[in-house]
């Protein structure tokens, strides 16, 4: 035997027996996870079961970016982890994420980053609908887009908080690769068409100027329906991500078209529960003001007195009347933080309403 093969096999027997240890640490971890469903279920007999902890989700996953020793990236090791808890919480409750539709898109995408992939992932038409499942308690938790950096707002996600009762209970973020998509079956006839989401076109304009300017842009309702379409129809191609063209089994003309490097979307995990604090969170409210000089300015200033920082505030016409707004607010911190109870409490005598959207992990993945 040659020097390489004798140093392979003793490599990979050292592989075998690291596999097989760290399979054995896996399950013993696997049971533990099971004995903690057993003392939850025994705590709460008669009431509902809370099986998923997102704020214990996110100190995991952050000891775990901390304390990587190497050489995997802290990113990838966090990855691995992510799967192995999702797969113990199965063991615990199989959870049903309702996210917007269809298969393929990028919601889909988010939501098994945030929650893994053993979930059972259900996919549904509109963001509507998507509030709909989680608030009749037919999904547990739900995955929805709130913005993306190159295109602003999700406005129809924001206003369905107006009036639903759900809470934020988590946010994910994804950078957004789009890509120009053909059928292997049709690729060597001319393009005549394109399909796309409406987002998608905007995160590409620039580049779809500059290299098919004059092609029919047609927008459908999801990038995965583009993909859909493009996989059967001849002379048409789609703009969509890698989960759509893997599904729809389409090659990539252009790799990366998105106008701007950093294309990111943010998304949010909608469920029925508060979540308690995990050391690292984020939270958000809607408030109305009266329309009256310095109501803005009323409005931030105790944020400001007290330190907190604000990450996003957005207006939005108020469902109640003509020229009256909403505010949008995302800040750091947990509300049961006694600096932002003292806040929230300033803001509450001011407004003409306050509701609060929820507190949650700042995303760790
Ligand atoms: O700590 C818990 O409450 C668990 O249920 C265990 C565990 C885990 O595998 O670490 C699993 C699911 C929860 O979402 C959080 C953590």
């Amino acid at each position: 035997m040659t020097d390489e093969k004798t140093r392979l096999g003793e490599l990979r027997d050292e592989i075998d027996s690291l596999d097989q240890q760290i399979m054995d640490l896996i399950s013993a971890r696997a049971r533990c996870a099971q004995e903690v469903a057993h003392v939850k279920m025994a705590a709460n007999p008669d009431e509902n079961v809370f099986f998923y902890r997102p704020e214990r989700e996110a100190q995991v996953l952050r000891r775990i970016k901390e304390h990587n020793p190497g050489p995997l990236p802290a990113e990838e090791m966090a990855r691995l982890f992510r799967e192995i808890m999702s797969a113990c919480l199965a063991l615990e409750k199989p959870m049903h994420i309702a996210f917007l539709g269809p298969i393929g898109t990028f919601t889909q995408a988010a939501a098994l980053k945030h929650f893994g992939h053993s979930v059972i992932s259900v996919p549904l038409p509109a963001i509507d609908a998507v509030f709909r499942e989680v608030e009749s308690g037919a999904a547990h938790y739900g995955v929805v887009p709130v913005e993306n950096s190159t295109e602003g707002m999700i406005n129809h996600t924001l206003d369905m908080f107006m009036s639903s009762p759900l809470k934020i209970c988590g946010e994910v973020q994804l950078r957004i690769h789009h890509h120009l998509l053909v059928s292997p079956k049709h690729k060597d006839q001319e393009i005549t068409r394109i399909y796309s989401h409406q987002q998608s076109f905007a995160q590409c304009r620039q580049w779809l100027d500059t290299h098919r300017y004059g092609i029919e842009r047609v927008t459908v309702s999801s990038n995965a329906e583009a993909a859909r379409r493009a996989a059967e129809e001849p002379g048409t191609a789609a703009i969509a991500g890698d989960m759509a063209a893997e599904l729809y089994g389409l090659e990539k003309l252009a790799n990366s078209i998105e106008d701007r490097p950093d294309n990111t979307t943010r998304f949010l995990i909608i469920g029925r529960e508060e979540v308690p604090a995990s050391g690292h969170d984020k939270s958000s409210i809607l408030v109305s003001m009266r329309n009256k000089p310095g109501a803005l300015y009323q409005l931030l200033e105790p944020f400001h007195r007290h330190g907190i920082s604000l990450t996003r505030i957005e207006t939005r016409p108020s469902p109640s009347g003509t020229w009256a707004y909403v505010f949008y607010i995302d800040f750091e911190g947990h509300m049961e933080d006694e600096t932002v109870r003292k806040v929230l409490a300033e803001v509450d005598e001011e407004a003409v309403e306050l509701k609060r959207l929820g507190s949650y992990p700042i995303g760790v993945l």
